[in-house]
């Protein structure tokens, strides 16, 4: 009997497992992929933590809860961490203000940007309400490993929604809408910010892709309502559209608050896969993310190289 060809693959608890080349990728390849091929893993990987966070009763509460949380994350490794939207206050209209603070001055910035310094990380700060003189915004800020405002992304399009007797929300009577794209750079990963309901504009994820972003974050709190519809299938197309990882990082679900999130945060590949999910409760996931894997589904498939820009065109304004 001819002997079994084997190949290496490192799960994203760092442990190895052997996988036959005889044996076709898609049998081996389910919609959770708990690994990525081992060759070149140490040049060309990042490893992520998604800390999907539970509110607690006061803001000073968030940020102890967010930094016991951040620090696990990095002694697992994690050199980029992200937070979920509205991780320091309620997420309702009629709190913003209220808990509203300027970046990078405010307390939140402060706490996150020391920890950053401290762990030598990038923090991705979930967002919290941003006060600008007279306007609030929904905000993600991000801190480098010196502790540094890396950059800042101000929600763009407000999460507008009336389905009755499931889910009314009206963010614009609270908030401005912010209008600029943001990105920055961890090692040789160029990452793009957007905001839950902004996964709903295809074209925004688009604008980022031919930024040359190869992951985009989306902090996010959707309701249980579009949460089964919707979050799997928007966190997957954006991936699939654009050849690239996406993060969607909620809050933990917490039934007793006036506006309950989804949880359930994920991180899909740039296959449009969900590499690992989590469900309800608190809970941090962690993985190795792979830019090879970007530039092998673009070459695979060269889908932006073959966009017909003589018939449409997709331009960013800003
Ligand atoms: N919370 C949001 O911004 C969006 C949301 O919940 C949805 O699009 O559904």
């Amino acid at each position: 009997m001819a002997a079994t060809r084997l190949r290496p693959y490192i799960k994203s608890d760092g442990n190895a497992m052997w996988v036959s080349l005889r044996t076709p990728w898609f049998t081996v390849v389910s919609d959770i992929v708990p690994w990525c091929p081992l060759v070149n893993v140490k040049m060309s990987t990042l490893r992520v933590a998604l800390l999907q966070l539970k509110g607690q009763p006061t803001k000073q509460e968030c940020i102890s809860n967010a930094s016991a949380q951040i620090r696990l994350a990095k002694d697992k490794g994690a050199r980029l961490i992200i937070l979920p939207e509205c991780f320091n206050s309620p997420y309702s209209t009629a709190e913003f203000a209220r808990h509203a603070e300027e970046i990078p001055a405010g307390v939140t910035s402060k706490a996150l940007g020391k920890l950053a310094a401290e762990l030598g990380v990038y923090l991705v700060g979930g967002t919290y309400p941003e006060r600008d003189g007279t306007k609030l915004y929904n905000t993600c800020p991000v801190f480098g490993p010196k502790g540094e405002l890396l950059c800042r992304y101000r929600k763009m399009h407000l999460f507008d929604m009336d389905i009755p007797g499931q889910c009314t929300f009206q963010e614009s009577a609270a908030l401005t809408a912010g209008d600029e794209l943001a990105t920055f750079t961890v090692g040789k990963f160029k990452i793009g910010l957007g905001i839950c309901y902004d996964k709903r504009f295809p074209e925004l994820t688009a604008c980022y892709r031919q930024l040359g972003c190869d992951m985009m974050i989306f902090p996010s709190a959707f309701d249980p309502y579009t949460g089964p519809l919707h979050w799997d299938l928007l966190g997957r197309s954006r991936a699939l559209d654009n050849q690239m990882f996406v993060a969607l990082v909620s809050p933990a679900r917490d039934p007793t608050t006036e506006y309950v999130a989804y949880g359930y945060s994920l991180l899909c590949d740039p296959w449009g896969r969900v590499v690992c999910r989590a469900r309800e409760a608190q809970e941090m996931i962690i993985t190795d993310i792979d830019l090879q894997l970007c530039e092998e589904v673009k070459r695979q498939i060269p889908v932006l190289r073959q966009k017909r820009g003589d018939v449409y065109e997709l331009v960013a304004k800003k």
